[in-house]
């Protein structure tokens, strides 16, 4: 009942409405999902404020931006070096950098976070620029695994809420994930789709589930190659040899989860696991937990399954 009452709302209001067009996007979180996303936002015409907790951080999210932009245009503009370097330019030009989200969302269409997996951490921030962000700002959540409502629950405009989800590597992965929850208004979807399409990407529509669909299947998966190798049935090596070839993926298990980060790995796990303590597929990793309690996060702190350095 609930159900057809949502989808009715929700057709009955895009008639009513019209979507929002995103020019403006404020982007808290310069990690690797963050820096990724700004790229490509400023790469195809956006206005983009990248936001971290020190300029330390940010300097390196945009030396990392410039980077990934020579890789593409080495590819994209081959025949064509200075229509490359114009490329670069036009796009570093879009991107500004700030450490206070909550003035910088003041003239944002779109806030959208990718900052630690974590519910509380995620809340805290939204709560704080529901306060500062003009009523008409669309707030987005990139979150691998946590339920976008109860992200939305922390700010006043659960209408106004949605889920981005992208992937690693945000420049080079084709889709995203686009979450609507039952309080998400047709109108704040339809601008999410719209942002998403205009960055060049093909989107999916996803029911507020943990870890949407990509994830949902990608996570157990990954775990299972962990929990495989700490039952000494295969080598890591062999594993991600196994899978690259066997079963046509571009990357390993390990390599993936290296790419990933093993932090983010064991954020979603631990989130699921006490979610569903009873589920095998959640069940804890002690390979997983040693290399986390170690500090070996995988290829941004260079150690985690591999050495990178
Ligand atoms: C417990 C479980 C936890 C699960 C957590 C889930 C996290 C999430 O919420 C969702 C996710 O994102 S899951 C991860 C999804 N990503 C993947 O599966 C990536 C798999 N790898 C690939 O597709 C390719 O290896 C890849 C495209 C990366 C690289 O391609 P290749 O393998 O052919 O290797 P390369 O020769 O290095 O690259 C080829 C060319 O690709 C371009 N490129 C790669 N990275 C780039 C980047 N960062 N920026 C710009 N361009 C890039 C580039 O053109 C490169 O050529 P070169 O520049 O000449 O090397
Ligand atoms: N790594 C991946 O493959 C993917 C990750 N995600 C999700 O994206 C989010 C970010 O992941 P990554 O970029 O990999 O992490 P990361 O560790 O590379 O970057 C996170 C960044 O957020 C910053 N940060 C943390 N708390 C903050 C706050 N309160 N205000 C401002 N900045 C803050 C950190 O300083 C750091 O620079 C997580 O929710 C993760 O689950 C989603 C898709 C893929």
């Amino acid at each position: 009942m609930a159900f057809f009452g949502h989808h009715m709302c929700r057709a009955f209001s895009s008639s009513a409405f019209r979507s929002v067009a995103i020019k403006h996007v404020v982007i808290i979180g310069g990690g690797q999902m963050g820096a990724g996303i700004a790229q490509v936002a400023a790469s195809t015409g956006h206005q983009v404020t990248l936001v971290d907790t020190s300029d330390a951080i940010l300097t390196k999210a945009v030396k990392g931006i410039e980077a990934s932009l020579k890789r593409v245009v080495k590819k994209k503009f081959a025949d064509k070096p200075e229509a490359g370097v114009a490329f670069i330019e036009k796009a570093l030009r879009n991107v500004s950098i700030a450490t206070d989200a909550a003035a910088a969302v003041q003239s944002a269409d779109l806030a959208l976070e990718a900052i630690v997996e974590n519910l509380k951490v995620k809340q805290d921030l939204f709560s704080v620029l529901d306060k500062t962000a003009p009523a008409h700002t669309i707030f987005a959540s990139n979150t691998s695994s946590l339920p976008i409502g109860d992200i939305a629950s922390a700010t006043s405009r659960l209408d106004r809420f949605g889920g981005l989800h992208f992937f690693n590597p945000v420049p080079m992965m084709k889709l995203v994930e686009v979450i609507g929850t039952s309080a998400t208004s047709q109108e704040t979807f339809d601008s999410l789709m719209n942002f998403s399409n205009a960055l060049g990407k093909t989107s999916v529509s996803c029911k507020d589930t943990p870890g949407f669909i990509v994830n949902r299947l990608l996570v157990p998966y990954m775990l299972e190659a962990v929990r495989l190798h700490e039952r000494g049935h295969g080598s890591k090596e062999d594993i991600d040899v196994a899978m690259k070839l066997g079963a046509g993926y571009p990357m390993g298990p390990f390599e993936l989860l290296d790419y990933v980060g093993l932090d983010t790995a064991k954020f979603i796990l631990d989130g699921w696991s006490a979610m569903e303590p009873t589920n095998p597929l959640f069940s804890p990793s002690p390979l997983l937990n040693k290399l986390v309690a170690d500090g070996k996060f995988g290829k941004k702190t260079g150690e985690g399954f591999y050495k990178y350095k």
